[in-house]
């Protein structure tokens, strides 16, 4: 009669889970939005208190009778966030996201000092790219120097969150490899990376200690109480979203390949060894289960389409009625969806542009295509490179917002060439959560189950929104996917500040 919960911190809602491993049935599923602090500098902030607001919110939304038969909680959380906090372990400021490009600058000191891209991936896995936590530090110090001065932890979202909960401070090796201190191999912190980053200060001080997935804590008897869940409830050592969204979609074995379409996209792959690539076309991360997690991930997916139907003034939901009628190629738009500025590859002072306009294809139906096949292909051209560094993969699991779109299914399975496999359960990432935590419970128990095992078991997938590849839609993608590639050469080939130019 037990059930577990799982909560995912996303960009733009947080989502609860309520599982009954029992019955291995969903009980509950709801969420609450969050808003963006946004700045034309490529400032993109949350404020940490938002996410416990929103959490407490969720928690309310159930019955009393479902909180109390709560035994376990996983958290799942956007990846890299930088949330200050002082010696008292309150939070000093608004939380520069993953999606915050405005620390560039502090990227490319801290690798100059460290010695270059290539010289972080030798020491740590991975250069320090905009959006990873590690240039919100030197951000800090040359923007909020009064933060700077206070700061004396530094932890991400979903470590907040578990704070939160348990009073406790860790980090988990999955998420922490998104800061770019953590040496992947040895998942330890990289001293050197976190020397470049500093070197007035020891930063490893401020850093919580590092655990493995198979840690467990007991939440705080007030937070017990606020949330109206049992004092007893054990907090599992959470994790990334795509960590979570790994184990929550069944993708714990080599040979599966892991996308996300949320306001990120995301692909990523279970991996039992480091898989690093010194030219950073895709993040050598840690996963939440002891393995690794290679990752490609794009700041520009949802962001695109929802961006195009804002405009034209429709909500997503009936962007798939929008677009009948359009074929594969949008009627030969081609957009680059960087609209954020883009990770992967890295442009982060890059802009979206749309290409091919004549005077039949200009409509909110091709518009809303391009977006759609913009964001794919930005996918599809990470995809590449884990081919040619001898990957290979039968399946595409697919999870986040945009996986709701049948077209947007039906588009990645051509586009990618593989079948397309949708989970029962939409929320992979809060369900991975929910899948930890149970996990954690069963180990509280003396129980010794492998968590792929317990995955294997409670993963199930929704049959009938599973797509194969359609061959002529195949051929019809392959002539617009090369035109997206010529024009992101023409961008890759420009420095920063002719990329800048459309930002000034
Ligand atoms: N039917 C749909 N078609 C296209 N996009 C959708 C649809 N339903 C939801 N989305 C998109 O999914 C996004 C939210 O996805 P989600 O994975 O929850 O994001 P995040 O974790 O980043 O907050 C929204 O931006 C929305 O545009
Ligand atoms: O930065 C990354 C991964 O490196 C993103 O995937 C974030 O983790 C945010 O995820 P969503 O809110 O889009 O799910």
């Amino acid at each position: 009669m037990s059930l577990v919960a799982g909560l995912d911190v996303g960009t733009q809602s947080i989502k609860l889970i309520v599982y009954d491993p029992s019955a291995q049935r969903v009980v509950a599923v709801c969420g609450h939005p969050l808003e963006l602090m946004t700045g034309s500098d490529g400032r993109r902030e949350q404020r940490a208190q938002w996410w416990i607001d929103a959490i407490v919110a969720c928690f309310a939304k159930l019955d009393a009778t479902t909180r109390a038969r709560i035994v376990a909680l996983g958290v799942s959380g956007q990846q890299h966030g930088f949330v200050p906090l002082d010696a008292e372990g309150e939070v000093l400021a608004p939380v520069k996201l993953w999606c915050d490009t405005s620390s560039q600058r502090e990227c490319d000191e801290i690798m100059a000092v460290a010695g270059g891209a290539q010289r972080c991936a030798a020491l740590a896995g991975n250069p320090v790219l905009v959006g990873y936590t590690a240039s919100k530090l030197p951000w800090t110090r040359r923007h909020r120097a009064a933060v700077y001065e206070q700061l004396a932890t530094i932890m991400l979202p979903h470590d907040y969150v578990n704070f939160w909960l348990t009073g406790e401070r860790w980090m988990e090796c999955g998420d922490a490899s998104g800061t770019g201190w953590l040496d992947v191999r040895t998942r330890g912190w990289s001293s050197a990376m976190l020397a470049a980053t500093d070197p007035q200060r020891d930063l490893s001080a401020c850093l919580p200690p590092l655990v493995e997935a198979d840690f467990a804590c007991a939440i705080a008897r007030d937070v017990a109480d606020v949330l109206g869940v049992s004092r007893s409830v054990q907090v599992s050592a959470g994790g990334g979203d795509n960590m979570m969204a790994a184990i929550g979609t069944g993708n714990v074995a080599p040979g599966m390949l892991g996308m996300s379409l949320g306001t990120s996209g995301t692909l990523f792959t279970h991996a039992d060894h480091p898989v690093v690539d010194t030219t950073a076309r895709w993040a050598a991360f840690c996963s939440s289960d002891g393995g690794w997690l290679p990752l490609v991930c794009t700041m520009n997916c949802t962001v695109a389409t929802e961006s195009v139907a804002k405009a034209f003034g429709f909500d997503v939901r009936d962007g798939d009625a929008v677009m009948a009628g359009t074929a594969p190629g949008a009627g030969g738009l081609v957009m680059l969806p960087f609209l954020n500025g883009e990770r992967t590859p890295d442009l982060p002072y890059a802009r979206g542009s749309l290409h091919g306009m004549d005077i039949a294809n200009v409509t909110r139906a091709n518009l809303y295509r391009a977006a759609m096949e913009g964001a794919t292909y930005a996918l599809r051209n990470g995809y590449d490179a884990l081919l040619e560094a001898g990957l290979r993969f039968e399946a595409i699991r697919l999870t986040g917002g945009g996986g709701q779109s049948g077209v947007w299914r039906q588009m990645v399975a051509d586009v990618f060439a593989l079948p397309v496999e949708v989970p029962l359960q939409a929320e992979g990432a809060a369900f991975g959560a929910a899948l930890q935590a149970l996990w954690a419970s069963a180990r509280a128990d003396g129980e010794k189950t492998p968590l792929a095992d317990i995955v294997r078991k409670h993963v199930q997938l929704a049959s009938h929104l599973c797509v194969h590849p359609i061959p002529e839609n195949v051929a019809g993608y392959r002539p617009s996917y090369r035109q997206f590639l010529r024009h992101l050469d023409t961008v890759c080939s420009l420095g920063a500040n002719e990329q800048a130019s459309d930002i000034a």
